[in-house]
């Protein structure tokens, strides 16, 4: 029963990579398209490949994977799929993220990046009826000058860009390293989100909150290691966007039964289950509510929970919060 709940569920997603969403298959096929080579000789070895010791071992073949997108066509295909693969997981709203620096040091224009995306973004509003927000990540192994230039870049596409974000290796590159270009990224009108607390000390998270002002962080389990921050997250409805495939992927946890999302959601922390880079860490979004269930038993209501905790946390207005409430609301009410 409770698996039928979740497989009918709305859904709203805020943590989603583009360029995670990548399936070994599309892998290929644009490899073929577009004579790049890598180093496999089928899907089957990709998906093979993807045993993660920690999150650097991830990024590596991670970034590896992106070497194949090169033509605008090609960001509309990857983003496409993951917007089919959300109709089957009845995800209504979608904020996902893209990080420019992977491709443009490549030499494909932001331009290409951009509007592929945003070209399968607004047709899947159209036929697919699942809005969506596009968050702009920079690369933290990269220095601040780098992030300075992408935010000119996407100074031109800021009607489709709603905040910037912060992503790749987190241990040893602070939120402190880019405050400069977030103060400029909010000036510009953007809202701001960063990963922190997903290998980091909790520290990192205090410090996306007091410099970098984000709205909402990007994973932030290691919250629990500072009882005052965690009471602050509490207290000020601070959504924290967890993916739990991801977490037990890359070893931030041993084993589901041992994450500490129901712990969260049962002190109040406003807490949300994503998929982050599904093509990777073997899951969608319905995936990741299934595998916290399974492990962890929780009632209709608490399952409910993350998304009007999502929906909440989401960069919609107000109007669209109560739309999309009264979807889950009808929902559940039908259920039981
Ligand atoms: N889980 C993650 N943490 C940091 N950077 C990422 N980029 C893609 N997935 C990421
Ligand atoms: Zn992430």
């Amino acid at each position: 029963m409770i698996k039928k709940f979740i497989q009918g569920l709305p859904k709203v997603e805020l943590h989603l990579h583009i360029e995670g969403s990548l399936e070994p298959e599309l892998m290929f096929k644009l490899a073929q398209r577009n004579n790049i080579n890598i180093p496999f000789n089928d899907p089957n070895e990709v998906a093979k490949a993807y045993e993660f010791e920690n999150l650097q071992s991830f990024l590596d073949i991670y970034y590896q994977g992106a070497n194949v997108l090169i033509h605008e066509q090609d960001f509309f295909d990857l983003t496409w799929a993951y917007l089919l693969r959300c109709k089957q997981d009845n995800v209504i709203h979608t904020e996902i993220f893209f990080d420019p620096q992977t491709h443009t040091a490549r030499g494909i224009q932001f331009s290409t990046i951009i509007n592929g995306i945003d070209r399968a973004l607004k047709q899947a509003e159209q036929e697919l009826n699942i809005t969506s927000n596009l968050i702009m990540s920079f690369l933290r192994h990269l220095d601040e000058d780098a992030a300075f230039e992408t935010l000119a870049q996407a100074l031109q596409h800021k009607d489709k860009i709603i905040a910037v974000g912060l992503d790749s290796s987190e241990q040893g590159n602070p939120p402190n390293k880019f405050q400069y270009v977030f103060q400029q990224a909010l000036k510009e009108g953007f809202l701001t989100v960063a990963h922190a607390g997903e290998e980091g000390p909790a520290s990192y998270i205090t410090e996306a909150l007091n410099l970098l002002k984000v709205s909402r962080i990007d994973h932030g389990v290691r919250c629990v290691d500072d009882l005052e921050l965690l009471e602050h997250l509490i207290t000020h409805k601070i959504a924290l966007t967890v993916c739990p495939l991801s977490n037990i992927k890359l070893r931030v946890f041993e084993h589901m039964e041992q994450h500490n999302i129901v712990s969260l959601l049962r002190k109040n922390v406003c807490v949300t289950i994503n998929s982050d880079d599904p093509a990777y860490f073997g899951g969608y979004i319905t995936n990741n509510f299934l595998a916290v269930a399974q492990a962890q038993e929780m009632n209709l209501d608490e399952i409910a929970q993350f998304t009007y905790n999502a929906i909440n946390a989401s960069f919609i207005n107000h109007d669209e919060k109560i739309r999309l409430t009264n979807i889950i609301n009808a929902y559940v009410k039908a259920f039981k």
